[in-house]
């Protein structure tokens, strides 16, 4: 099967975005996998489907998969480049458009400078929403919020580490690092990413406070491995520095391919407002493929 597809890119988490607006193409998760291929397709972090929406106040659904092929929830850096999609194709010529996704609602907005902020919708903490399994663990107190200590392996020496957990439709355990750039992110990130207490693995964020309106951070993606910049994972490291009492409302997040603006109002008493994010949103080249068939 011959597909058209479209390069995209924010902040250098990469996608390829196929329209299904008029018809689904029914990719299976080996052709996800062929497509985000660097070596024999076309290669990205993400593979982004635009589709139209049933419920009416709704303009599109948005559909996620992984490099690994595995259909997700949410994914922060690909609605910017949703919404840059959708304008260039002239499948809407709207400024705000509501994007239905398996996590819920979100609504990305086309800023006048060119780059896309996004309503991602409220964090989510309750344990057993993130999916966490915490029965047994005590939650540590830490700076007005609390972390989990979580062993990384069932070996005597494995590392003890403090996660802070939530939800930002996907599930996120965001560290403290003294230095981004020494983290254990190759070491420690798959063992976070498919630790026995996240049922549905995790994204594993490594995050180092500069001050409290600036922080790098370093995110291990779960079933795609670390990426330049993971947009969800921006907003749930933010989240988990406000909570913790690290952070402002408004913090930018430098990761190795650009810089996204994080706003988050939740500590002046409403945990469930949304999170705003703002970044950028690039397209690199479009083109067609041939997908082999599978079996
Ligand atoms: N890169 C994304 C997140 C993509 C999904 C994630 N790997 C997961 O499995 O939850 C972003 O920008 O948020």
């Amino acid at each position: 099967m011959r597909i058209r597809f479209t390069k995209m890119q924010g902040a250098g988490n990469d996608f390829v975005v196929l329209d299904e607006t008029r018809g689904l193409l029914g990719l299976s998760p080996g052709q996800y996998r062929f497509l985000a291929d660097r070596h024999f397709g076309v290669g990205a972090d993400q593979i982004l489907s635009v589709r139209t929406a049933s419920d009416p106040g709704v303009d599109f659904q948005y559909v996620i998969h992984n490099a690994d092929g595995g259909e997700v929830e949410q994914c922060g850096n690909g609605a910017r480049c949703f919404m840059r999609f959708v304008r260039e194709q002239g499948l809407t010529d709207k400024d705000v458009v509501r994007v239905q996704t398996l996590a819920g609602l979100i609504a990305p907005r086309m800023n006048a400078d060119g780059r896309v902020t996004v309503d991602m919708g409220p964090p989510i903490f309750e344990p057993a929403r993130v999916p966490f399994d915490d029965a047994g663990l005590d939650a540590q107190p830490t700076g007005g919020w609390q972390t989990w200590h979580l062993a990384l392996s069932t070996e005597a020496e494995s590392p003890i580490v403090p996660l802070a957990v939530l939800s930002m439709g996907n599930p996120h355990a965001v560290q403290l690092v003294p230095d981004v750039d020494g983290a254990p992110v190759a070491t420690q990130g798959p063992l976070i990413e498919r630790h026995p207490r996240f049922p549905q693995r995790v994204n594993a964020g490594f995050m180092q406070v500069q001050s409290r309106g600036q922080v790098k951070l370093r995110v291990f993606e779960r079933g795609a491995g670390e990426t330049l910049a993971c947009g969800t994972g921006a907003c749930a490291a933010v989240v988990a520095g406000i909570r913790l009492g690290l952070l402002d409302a408004r913090v930018d997040v430098h990761t190795r391919g650009g810089v996204l603006t994080i706003e988050w109002a939740g500590e002046q008493g409403d945990l469930g407002a949304p999170v705003f994010m703002t970044g950028p949103a690039v397209t690199v080249f479009s083109g067609e493929i041939d997908v082999p068939d599978e079996g």
